[in-house]
């Protein structure tokens, strides 16, 4: 048989994933298309859907995030159906997708939205761990409870989150640049957070104006297998998970080893006897551990060797694009990302990709870069989704407004975070000029210039200027005049500019 012959059914749009960007993308096609026939295949039993979604400002946005049986899609749009499977195979030419119980569906136009997967430094489960869905973070939580010691490997998102929650166990926080949170961060807002990595945690959070997810689930056994990979976690995914190790303590070891800086020639042996002797020959001691042996060893390229009960490998992300590849052309880039246009085009006819899974390959606007980020995935989902639908209908569309600039609204260590724009003065080489403004334990603000015009900036705490600088960054006025007192907080800006 070939995959023709044993066709379900024909769909006029078939989206892969119920990630925020293959769900963004179903409600976007099944509201604007009413009457044509959608598809939705997802490996995971649970979609995520976007609640609450609010307009902070221009391009600012947040929203809550649930997670919810696939039912509650259904209901909403008759012209949608779901298919729990995994797709195993696509064939571009005949406009095909197998899943894996072996049933073939047809489609007009699809979008791949499967999004990525952990970047692991080595797959030795359950020594090395990566974080990523509901199961991965309930699987991290078991083994912390009995862990005395854990390793964790990235400077991340994941990593910066684990190392602020993680209590009642030593924490040895692998880090290969010098200073923390580098893909969010530069040195001077690591500064400013570093001594809420060793301060008490407050007791009652700060009021933030971040993006929620939720991890509540309904515990009827339909979580996700172990093959079936789930969406991706978000913000505020440790919430109601408990992060404490075997030692019920409040006062923990948090090493920063700022110089353990080791990538490539990271070496992790896990539990194998031989491994283990051999490596015990070569172990020097540190950190009072002399007595102990552990489930696994770390050597890092500054030649320290660390034993611990497990390493989290929060290292990144690989895009899933494995089950499209097979027989089709798809171009990929560096990152192993599908390329796509300013439609969320792939290079296969009539094949879209929207989320992590794609690699934006239009010509940014200055202003903005491509992250996996939860925002991201929405925005991409919605405008893959908008497109499809025009293309069916043959009108043509414009890239959105929200790809003009790079906004993330998040928390870190428990302070607010905006990023915005050129941030971190990315791509600027030494053109521009950074403004600061910094209050120990308070904010942290920094404004990136180039010829006088604000092209990024990095909120930290309760600053309330993320409404304005986003206005100064969107309108480009020339700021020259100014000066420092834009960052006078004696002077109320938002007045300045009214
Ligand atoms: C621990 C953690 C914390 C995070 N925190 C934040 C944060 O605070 N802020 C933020 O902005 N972002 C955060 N992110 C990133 C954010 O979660 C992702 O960028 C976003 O969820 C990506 O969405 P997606 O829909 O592209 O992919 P996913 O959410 O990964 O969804 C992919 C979907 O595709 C399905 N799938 C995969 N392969 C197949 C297949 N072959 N066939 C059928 N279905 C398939 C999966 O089951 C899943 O439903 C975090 C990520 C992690 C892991
Ligand atoms: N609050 C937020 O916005 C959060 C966002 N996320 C997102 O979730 C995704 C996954 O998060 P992360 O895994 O933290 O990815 P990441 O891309 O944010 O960070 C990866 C980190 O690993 C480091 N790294 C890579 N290879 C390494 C190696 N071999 N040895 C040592 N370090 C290495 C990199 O330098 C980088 O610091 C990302 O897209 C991230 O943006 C995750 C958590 C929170």
């Amino acid at each position: 048989f070939t995959m023709a012959d044993k066709i379900e059914k024909t769909f006029k749009f078939v989206v892969v994933g119920g990630g925020i960007a293959g769900v963004t993308c179903v409600e976007q096609l099944s509201y604007s298309l009413q009457s044509a026939d959608v598809a939705l295949i997802t490996a995971s039993p649970h979609i995520k859907a976007v609640t609450n979604y609010k307009q902070v400002a221009k391009v600012l946005e947040e929203f809550d995030v649930e997670e919810q049986p696939t039912s509650v899609l259904e209901e909403k749009f008759p012209n949608l159906t779901v298919i729990h499977s995994a797709v195993n195979t696509l064939n571009t030419r005949s406009h095909l997708v197998e899943t894996a119980d072996g049933k073939v569906y047809g489609y007009e136009k699809l979008c791949i939205c499967s999004g990525a997967r952990p970047k692991l430094l080595i797959q030795d489960k359950p020594y090395v761990l990566g974080i990523r869905d509901t199961d991965s973070a309930q699987e991290f939580q078991k083994q912390l409870t009995k862990a005395r010691k854990i390793v964790v490997v990235g400077n991340g998102g994941i990593a910066l989150e684990l190392v602020y929650e993680v209590e009642g166990c030593e924490v040895i926080w692998a880090v290969k640049d010098k200073t923390i949170g580098n893909t969010f961060f530069d040195a001077g807002a690591a500064q400013f957070l570093i001594p809420s990595l060793g301060a008490d945690k407050p007791e009652r959070e700060a009021a933030c104006k971040r993006t929620r997810y939720t991890t509540d689930y309904p515990t009827d056994g339909r979580g996700s297998g172990p093959t079936e990979p789930g969406s991706a976690l978000g913000p505020d995914w440790h919430r109601g998970l408990v992060l404490k190790g075997a030692e019920w303590v409040r006062t923990f070891a948090k090493l920063l080893f700022w110089n353990l800086i080791l990538k490539r020639d990271m070496f992790i042996s896990v539990g194998n006897k031989t491994l283990l002797t051999l490596f015990k020959k070569n172990f020097s001691p540190c950190c009072g551990q002399a007595s102990r042996t552990w489930p696994v060893y770390v050597l890092l390229t500054n030649g320290k060797t660390f034993g611990c009960d497990f390493v989290v490998s929060a290292t990144g992300v690989i895009p899933n694009t494995e089950p499209f590849l097979r027989g089709n052309n798809f171009a990929l880039a560096d990152d192993g990302g599908l390329r796509v246009d300013d439609h969320m085009v792939t290079s296969e006819p009539d094949v879209y990709a929207a989320g992590d899974v794609c690699t934006a390959c239009w010509d940014h606007s200055p202003l903005w870069q491509q992250m996996r980020l939860w925002t991201q995935a929405r925005q991409m989902g919605w405008h893959a989704g908008r497109c499809m639908a025009a293309c069916a209908l043959s009108e043509t569309i414009e890239l959105d407004f929200c790809f003009e600039l790079f906004s993330h609204i998040t928390k870190f260590f428990n302070y607010k975070v905006f990023l915005l724009g050129k941030f971190n003065a990315q791509g600027l080489g030494s053109d521009y000029e950074l403004l600061l403004r910094y209050t120990k334990g308070e904010e942290y603000v920094k404004v990136v210039l180039q010829g006088g015009r604000m092209v990024g900036a990095v909120l930290i705490g309760e600053t309330d200027l993320e409404e304005t600088f986003e206005n100064l960054i969107l309108n480009q006025m020339d700021l020259t005049p100014y000066g420092e007192d834009l960052l006078n907080p004696n002077i109320d800006i938002e007045d300045y500019f009214d």
